[in-house]
């Protein structure tokens, strides 16, 4: 389904992992070295992608859960390795999707704030921006910790919204999951869907005000210049 938007919208917040960024290399690699020094066997980069969205606790119990079991333990344990290996390089093999840069200087010349709602911890995503050079043009950031409720709890979108000074009803919400789709709408903010990232639905199951495969459609479509699909 997709629908026009009403009108401009004053903000644009975008999901990071497999939305701005396809991270899952360096997700891989650190979940694999955690794996290794728990005496586990390495999982595959599909099986990883998988695990992607519910925050880094939740994708290391996957992983372990995978690989012969979790408790609460040696979860703690596994954590801490995955956060050693992971934070030392988190964006060693991590880049943005095509157009993402052209298309958040487009959104940032008509005028809109951005911001960036992810369910990775708040260190690592700043390390990404940075490293990628996106940082300087989000005005917010909202991490899986910098709240106790990660997406789909509608608080770290509400937090980012309120960073921005923007109602909901004057944003976008721009994410690639199933997560992200249910925080746009438990916010109350149209949601836009980035058809290339993790998700695991097909596109026709989501609720969206537009989906898109490549980020050259995103700000055409923000600024009304383009009719959703
Ligand atoms: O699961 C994560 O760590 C982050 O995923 P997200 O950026 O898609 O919210
Ligand atoms: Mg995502």
């Amino acid at each position: 389904m997709s629908l026009p938007l009403a009108k401009m919208p004053r903000a644009v917040i975008f999901d990071l992992d497999g939305t701005l960024v396809d991270s899952a290399r360096d997700l891989h690699a650190a979940a694999n070295v955690m794996l290794a020094r728990l005496g586990r066997d390495r999982l595959e980069l599909g099986q990883i992608t998988k695990f992607v969205g519910n925050g880094i606790p939740k994708l290391v119990e996957r992983c372990l859960t995978a690989t012969g079991g979790s408790d609460g333990a040696v979860l703690d344990h596994a954590l801490a390795r995955f956060f050693d290996a992971y934070n030392a390089a988190p964006s060693a093999h991590t880049v943005p999707y095509p157009g993402v840069l052209a298309s958040l200087d487009a959104l940032a010349e008509a005028g809109c704030v951005l911001g960036v709602c992810t369910n990775k911890a708040e260190g690592p995503t700043v390390q990404i921006l940075e490293a990628l050079g996106m940082a300087s043009k989000f005005s917010a950031v909202v991490g899986g910790d910098t709240l106790d409720a990660m997406k789909p709890d509608p608080a770290p979108l509400l937090l980012c919204l309120d960073r921005l000074n923007t109602p909901a009803a004057d944003a976008l919400f721009v994410g690639d999951s199933e997560i992200d789709a249910a925080t746009a709408r438990a916010a109350g903010l149209p949601f836009a869907l980035f058809t290339r990232g993790y998700r695991k639905s097909p596109v026709e199951s989501f609720e969206t005000a537009f989906a898109f495969d490549e980020f050259s459609r995103l700000a055409p479509f923000v600024l009304g210049t383009t009719r959703a699909a």
